[in-house]
Formats: C-alpha cells, sequence, structure tokens
C-alpha cells in the first residue's frame, strides 16, 4: 500500500492514455485518467476517424461516374454538408460516451479538466489536487501554424469538421498526410482545390514513387498545385466582398514570381507539436527536447516515476503506436513483464485519393543504407475495377530487396484499397521474409494484391 491517492494518474484520454489506463487497471492497479475535452482524443474525436468517414463521403461523388460504365444510371448527386458534419459529429459523440463507458468497466476514475503539474507527484485539476505514485503523461499534439502574416485566417484541421459552410473554393498549404488527404477530401466532395506545397511533390520522405503517384493522381482529379513556394513568402489576407469573405494567399513561386490564390477556407496543414505548454513540466523537472517529452526506450522520462507516451513525445505519431507504447508501459510496470515496442518498419497509409501505403524502407532509404545490394520490383496497371468504370487512376506497387536471397526491405503501394493490401503484407517485413516467400505463396486472382506474389 501506497499513501498516494492513486497507483496511477494518467494525464490525457486519447489513443494511448486509454489504452494504458485500461491495462494498468486490469492488471490491479487503482487508476485515474484526467481530459479536458471530449475522452478518445484527436484520432476518434478530431482525427483518424472523422476523416476517415469524410474520405469514404467523398468517394461518392467518383461512384456515381463510375457506376455508368457498369449500366447503372444514377442522377449526379449533390453534397448536403450539413447533414454529412452533423452525422459525423453524431458518430463521434457516440464513440466518446463509448469511451467513457469503457472507462467505467474497467475501474479507471476519469476526471474532467485538464491536468497539471504540481510537483513530481501531484497533479492539479481545477482546484483539486491528487497524488499519485506514478504519473503518464499522454497529451498528444495540436496543429501548429508558421509564423506569417495572415495565418490567423487559416483553420487547422480541427475545423475542418465543423466548418459551418461548404467552402466552394478551397486551398491548403502543406504537402504531409494531412494536406494531401484533405485535399483529396474536398476534391470528392466538390470543392475547387488548389495545394500549395515547399516540394515539388507531395508527402516528403516516403518513396519517389509513392509521392510522384499520388500527385498525378490528385492532378488527374483536378486538383491544382502549386510546388516549390518560397514559404517564407507565404501570407494571407482578407477581403471584405459582397456578403462573404474571401481569402487571398499570396507567395513567391519557384521562379520568384508572386503568384496569388483566392479561396473561400484556407487549411493551414503544416504540422503538429506536443501539447505542453498547460501541464507545467517544469514544476516536476521533466525534461523537454525540441518541444517533446524526452523518453527512454521504456517511455519512462529523467524522473522515473514519471512516463510519456505517443505524439507529445514526437516518436511516431500514429494511434496504433500511440496505444501499443501505452499497452507495452502498463505491462512492464503491473504486469512485470517488460515489454518494449520496435519503431521499425511500422505500416502507415495516407487516406489520398488513391490511397498510398507503406511498410519498411522506402527505395531512397534502402540504397542509402545497402547501395547496389538492393533490388526494386515494380509494376504499374490499371485495376480491373476501371476497365468499365473509366478513368485512368493507376495502381502502383513496389517490392525492395536485399542481398541474394532478396530479403523484403520495404513495400509500397499507391491504389485503391493499398491500406488494406499493405497492413496484411506487412507482416513478410516483420518476420524477414524473402522474395522466395511471396512467389511461393499461389496468388488469388483477380485481385490487384496478386501483383505482390507474381512480380517479376
Ligand atoms: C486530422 C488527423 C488525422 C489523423 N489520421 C490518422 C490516421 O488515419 N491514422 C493514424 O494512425 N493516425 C492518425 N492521426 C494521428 C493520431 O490521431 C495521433 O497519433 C494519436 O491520436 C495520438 O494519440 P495520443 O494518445 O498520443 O494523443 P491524443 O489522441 O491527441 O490524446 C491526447 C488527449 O490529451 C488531452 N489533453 C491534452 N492536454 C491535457 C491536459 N493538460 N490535461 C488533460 N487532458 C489533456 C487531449 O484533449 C486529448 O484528448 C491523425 C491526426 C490528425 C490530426
Ligand atoms: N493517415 C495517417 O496515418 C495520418 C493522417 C494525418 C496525420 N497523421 C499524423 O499526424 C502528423 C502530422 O501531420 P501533418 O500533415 O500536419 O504534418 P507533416 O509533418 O506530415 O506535414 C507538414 C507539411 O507542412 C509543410 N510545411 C511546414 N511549414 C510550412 C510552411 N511554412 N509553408 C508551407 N508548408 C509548410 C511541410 O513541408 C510538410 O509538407 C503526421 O506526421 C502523422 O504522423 C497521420
Amino acid at each position: 500500500m501506497t499513501n498516494f491517492d492513486y497507483d496511477l494518474f494518467v494525464i490525457g484520454a486519447g489513443s494511448g492514455g486509454l489504452a494504458a489506463s485500461k491495462r494498468a487497471a486490469a492488471l490491479g492497479a487503482k487508476v485515474a485518467i484526467a481530459e479536458g475535452d471530449l475522452v478518445g482524443g484527436t484520432c476518434v474525436i478530431r482525427g483518424c476517424v472523422p476523416k476517415k468517414l469524410m474520405v469514404y463521403a467523398s468517394h461518392f461523388s467518383h461512384f456515381s461516374q463510375e457506376a455508368s460504365g457498369y449500366g447503372w444510371e444514377i442522377p449526379a448527386g449533390k453534397l448536403d454538408w450539413n447533414k454529412l458534419r452533423d452525422a459525423i459529429q453524431s458518430e463521434v459523440s457516440r464513440l466518446n460516451k463509448l469511451h467513457i463507458s469503457f472507462l467505467e468497466k474497467s475501474n479507471v476514475e476519469l476526471i474532467s479538466g485538464f491536468a497539471k503539474f504540481v510537483d513530481a507527484h501531484t497533479v492539479a485539476v481545477g482546484d483539486r489536487q491528487f497524488t499519485a505514485e506514478r504519473i503518464l503523461i499522454a497529451v498528444g499534439g495540436e496543429a501548429s501554424k508558421p509564423d506569417l502574416a495572415g495565418m490567423e485566417h487559416a483553420i487547422t484541421s480541427k475545423e475542418m469538421f465543423l466548418m459551418p459552410k461548404f467552402p466552394q473554393r478551397f486551398a491548403v498549404i502543406g504537402g504531409g498526410y494531412i494536406g494531401t488527404e484533405f485535399a483529396g477530401i474536398m476534391r470528392g466532395l466538390g470543392a475547387d482545390v488548389t495545394q500549395i506545397i515547399r516540394d515539388r511533390y507531395v508527402l516528403r520522405g516516403f518513396d519517389h514513387d509513392v509521392r510522384i503517384n499520388v500527385q498525378e493522381s490528385m492532378v488527374n482529379h483536378g486538383i491544382k498545385f502549386h510546388t516549390c513556394i518560397n514559404s517564407d513568402s507565404l501570407t494571407i489576407s482578407k477581403n471584405a466582398s459582397k456578403d462573404e469573405s474571401e481569402l487571398t494567399i499570396s507567395f513567391k513561386d519557384g521562379d520568384g514570381n508572386l503568384q496569388q490564390i483566392n479561396a473561400d477556407t484556407v487549411l493551414a496543414a503544416t504540422g503538429r507539436q506536443p501539447n505542453l505548454s498547460p501541464l507545467s513540466l517544469d514544476k516536476a523537472n521533466i525534461e523537454v527536447v525540441k518541444g517533446a517529452i524526452a523518453v527512454k526506450e521504456d517511455s519512462s522520462t529523467n524522473q522515473p516515476h514519471i512516463y510519456a507516451i505517443g505524439d507529445c513525445t514526437n516518436r511516431v505519431n500514429l494511434t496504433p503506436v500511440a496505444i501499443a507504447e501505452g499497452r507495452a508501459f502498463a505491462e512492464t510496470v503491473y504486469g512485470h513483464t517488460p515489454r518494449f515496442i520496435s519503431h521499425n518498419n511500422i505500416p502507415s497509409a495516407v487516406f489520398s485519393q488513391p490511397e498510398a501505403a507503406t511498410v519498411g524502407l522506402s527505395e531512397e532509404k534502402a540504397r542509402e543504407l545497402y547501395g547496389d545490394r538492393i533490388k526494386v520490383y515494380k509494376t504499374k496497371f490499371r485495376p480491373m475495377f476501371y476497365s468499365l468504370a473509366g478513368g485512368d487512376t493507376k495502381t502502383m506497387m513496389k517490392l525492395i530487396v536485399v542481398g541474394e536471397e532478396e530479403r523484403v526491405l520495404g513495400l509500397q503501394m499507391v491504389g485503391k484499397d493499398a491500406a488494406e493490401i499493405i497492413q496484411g503484407m506487412s507482416l513478410v517485413v516483420t518476420m524477414g521474409g524473402c522474395k522466395k516467400d511471396l512467389d511461393n505463396t499461389m496468388a488469388m486472382h483477380p485481385t490487384a494484391a496478386e501483383e505482390f506474389m507474381t512480380m517479376r
């Protein structure tokens, strides 16, 4: 028995905090969790879940055109944005309640409000104070906007789900996950979309074939691009016109020429940063490096009884990673079975249109590490679905192997169902499989995934 109010106090009921608190309670710990917003965190409330629902909604515009190739005459539809937005928000609200009920069933006490440190074992939420033997910080991150003139007129991904009106002209600044996903969503929902990026192609850090293929398809879907822009020159201004407020984005292009774009809504998708400022981390002397909580492999901070997981540690900012870090922490500390998670070979998907998915190394990274010992198998084809549906959305698949045994280092895909396919295929990378293992796996026909078994 300890003299603390709780064995574990978790700050933040998002993906990581929820997973850790429930697992610790199941292993016998007395646990409380503080949450200042809706329970569920970024992923459930303003990230993966509402985003994926918007992706699904955006597919219907293609669907009506494609169906006619299959003999279905479906009149062109019209989006009711208010209906979609409200339906998504009611699903978010259902999930929030569901997660609260999961906490209750798990005997985790929910404390509503934003928490901050009082000292290394004490946390305050409003005017209440709580002590705990251990504290887990799982506060996630928030969108960060660059310090440029007029950026206050741009919204962030959080507000994308709550827009009072559907913007006919939509501009997005940033070529990462969020910018690329929302450009596709908004185009699919019927907006005129412009994406403004610093690089030549979207998705810096991804395999170059992935980047090129995603962008080519986005252009084919009617998204306009401004690439290689000088980001320091970018400004946003508001023009009060008759009955609506129009925004003008000005910037210099790669040749130094001034460009101007008018839009009803501008999304700043320029990165995210850990949510640390309200926490008073200094009261507990917790080390912060480059704006993120510094952690060891077991997620402990410089204070051995204080841990941090998920986006606030800025390791890999994905939901399954936050969940895995949270469970590994609970099992190590309360289950007495030390468990560390590997941050290598984490599959990830960009829900662009078409989707991009990846596991393991890109061709560039593989070449950097293994030089000429790598071999690349690649295919690009029009999926059978489009033979009647029309359109020229291609699928690109790529396999990167090394050495005589052709061990698989990476798999890359752009195309329909890429995320579903790469999730299954990621097993071959984590198990250290070789090309011959794929060759020896019977193909399933007719599918797109079978191409990974038959590459020459
Ligand atoms: C638009 C968008 C789309 C995304 N899509 C995907 C996707 O498709 N797939 C994927 O894997 N990842 C996706 N992500 C990333 C994913 O949402 C995060 O990696 C994940 O939510 C991180 O979990 P977390 O537990 O670290 O933090 P969060 O889920 O952010 O949870 C942190 C919680 O802490 C609370 N909090 C903060 N400070 C305090 C405080 N002082 N006191 C109490 N509570 C506090 C917050 O309100 C929040 O609820 C997306 C992110 C965004 C923004
Ligand atoms: N499908 C998914 O799994 C998914 C989806 C969304 C978000 N996420 C997670 O959330 C994280 C954050 O996403 P994000 O898209 O905000 O960040 P990001 O780091 O992926 O992309 C930020 C983009 O903004 C650009 N940028 C930065 N400053 C700029 C400026 N001043 N002017 C113009 N461009 C600028 C960068 O060049 C980059 O293209 C991701 O890294 C990912 O971990 C995952």
